[in-house]
């Protein structure tokens, strides 16, 4: 049915359904149907449901079915837009609004760039998910025009009225920005995105960092209650960036007990009268404890005078200590990263793409994921000769050996930006470092979620053998099966410290030598150069870590 332009200066009315006309009704909780433009695809009847707007076409304008996606027309006609993926309503003012796109051929013969006419207009923002790469989210603009103001204003009125009602978006926003990061591309990443927050109504108090070590300030010496006028923290940088920004945060605030020392570790052993640790000769030795006093692990683990005991059971529930404390500003406060790093490992294994807008779109929507978080304690002896814990947390990766010397490595190539590892991994592997280290680990059994996959508990994690075969391995990637199970869990639960021990018999496994590398992923950390990352088959928030020890071995072997 074709409706002529002139329909569009009618009197706004509330119409019978199959009456084409105009349409809007007055209680906000109804249904608001009216005949408007659609920008580039010509006439349409949009109703406005409880969970989104609906769309019918109407004319023989719509040819291609293109709508305009941000600077491309690339999108397809949709007959539904759902208010959880629309993050903003704008009124624009009177102006033109294309009817239809026309080709160069189109445009030369008729000799104008397209028709279109002369009236107020509206724009609801929107995504769509591309279509050879559904995890990468395409910027979608619908542009509605029509005649008169008041349809159009009503109109913002009743989505920006239900955009309200969406649940757990972000309406206020401390924002880092590292203009150091990547290839020096902190702050031109965040142009990028800005429009979306402001689109979105979402505040952002922005803070460009002027040096290392700038954000952990700020996020340790932030009052809880100045941290509780926002949401959350979002990072504009890379992987190191947000693991400062966490640091700074957590260091003030989680309170739990530490590991021992290694000379406690000893000292319990040579009491559980089990001198396996000591033996040169074993690599991998093994000692079982019936209960966590028996534990090494748990002989010394003292925090202000108090021992506590803070673990995840193996069945995935959470013991936490009585005096463990962990104050969050608030209920909903969250973490995010716009991704502009030279590896940006924790957005890949989180939106499934390096791609800011995707990430600000996440955001804005308040879309979350759950992370599991390494607490990482180094032992320092004083010049007093007193031991003690330097603290630090890590939210995808922790390494010694290879893994600690490419990153201080690559730090003095820093102007290199992200070509900076090729240059200081090369250079490290040449000098093909070893060194002496003594791993105690918990094995745990296979995990009941993924039986291909065996996992070990807490804190240093290791597949026994060689892992699943890559046929059996359960990749995580967005939307994983393993991860959605669990997050819905974890989301019911409350923050916890993970364990050095849990109830019942826990089996120690302990492995000493001369080591390449000893690393510790919590998430798979896949990057643009490993895409499947560095441990295929871990998953978000599961409660494990994967250790990754490697043996002095020829260069050819490592490399392997
Ligand atoms: N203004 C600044 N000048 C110099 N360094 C900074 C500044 N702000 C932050 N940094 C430091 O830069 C380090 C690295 O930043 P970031 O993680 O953003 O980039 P990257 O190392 O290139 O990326 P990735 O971690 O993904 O490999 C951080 O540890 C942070 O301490």
């Amino acid at each position: 049915m074709e409706i002529n332009r002139e329909d569009y200066k009618s009197d706004p009315k509330v119409v019978e359904s199959g009456n084409v006309g105009e349409a809007t009704s007055s209680a906000s909780s109804s249904v608001l149907k009216s005949t408007l433009l659609l920008e580039n695809v010509g006439d349409v009847v949009l109703t406005l449901n409880s969970d989104g707007l609906s769309l019918e076409f109407l004319g023989s304008s719509y040819n291609d079915g293109s709508i305009t996606s941000g600077i491309k027309p690339v999108q397809k006609f949709v007959n539904e837009i759902r208010f959880s993926d629309v993050y903003g309503v704008e009124f624009i003012n009177y102006g033109l609004i294309n009817v239809s796109r026309q080709s160069k051929a189109e445009q030369c013969f008729q000799g104008r760039a397209s028709h279109g006419s002369e009236m107020y207009r509206f724009t609801v923002h929107s995504f769509q998910k591309s279509r050879g790469q559904p995890c990468l989210w395409v910027l979608a603009v619908y542009s509605f025009g029509h005649k008169d103001l008041q349809t159009c204003q009503t109109w913002v009125d009743r989505i920006n009225a239900s955009l309200n009602l969406e649940m757990g978006r972000p309406k206020n926003l401390l924002v880092f920005i590292n203009p150091m990061s990547g290839k020096a591309s902190g702050r031109r990443t965040w142009e990028m995105v800005a429009p979306i927050f402001s689109r979105a109504k979402v505040k952002t108090k922005v803070i460009v960092t002027e040096r290392a070590g700038h954000a952990f300030d700020v996020m340790s010496s932030a009052a809880n209650k100045e941290l509780k006028s926002y949401n959350g923290v979002i990072a504009v940088g890379g992987d190191g960036f947000f693991n400062e920004i966490l640091n700074g945060f957590l260091l003030s605030r989680h309170k739990a007990p530490w590991p021992p020392s290694p000379s406690d570790i000893v000292h319990s052993d040579q009491s559980s009268g089990n001198g396996l640790f000591r033996n040169p000769n074993e690599r991998v030795t093994e000692t079982t404890c019936q209960n966590e006093d028996h534990s090494p692990l748990l002989s010394n683990s003292v925090y202000n005078g108090t021992r506590q005991a803070n673990f995840r059971t193996e069945d995935g529930t959470c013991n936490i200590g009585q005096d463990f404390e962990f104050p969050l500003p608030g209920e909903e406060f969250r973490f995010g990263i716009i991704p502009a790093g030279s590896t940006d490992a924790i957005v890949m294994c989180t939106t499934g793409t390096r791609d800011p807008i995707t990430s600000a779109l996440n955001i804005v929507l308040g879309k979350k994921v759950c992370l599991d978080i390494a607490q990482v304690v180094r032992w320092k002896t004083t010049t007093a000769s007193d031991i003690e814990p330097y603290v630090r947390y890590a939210a995808s990766f922790a390494g010694y050996g290879f893994y600690g010397d490419v990153i201080a490595e690559s730090e003095k190539y820093r102007w290199m930006g992200p070509k900076r590892y090729d240059y200081a991994g090369t250079k490290v592997f040449l000098r093909h470092s070893s060194y002496e280290a003594e791993v105690a680990f918990i094995e745990t059994e296979s995990e009941k979620t993924n039986p291909t996959v065996e996992k070990v508990h807490l804190f240093s994690g290791l597949r026994k053998r060689q892992g699943p075969k890559k046929s059996e391995r359960v990749v995580c990637r967005t939307n994983c099966g393993v991860c959605n199970t669990k997050s819905d869990y974890m989301s019911k639960r409350s923050p916890c410290s993970t364990t050095y021990s849990s109830s019942g018999e826990t089996r120690w496994l302990r492995s000493r030598g001369k080591f390449l590398s000893v690393g510790a992923a919590i998430i798979s950390n896949r990057n643009e150069r490993a895409p499947d990352g560095l441990v295929a088959d871990a998953h978000l928030s599961d409660g494990f870590l994967h250790l990754l020890m490697i043996r002095d071995c020829p260069h050819a072997s490592y490399l392997w």
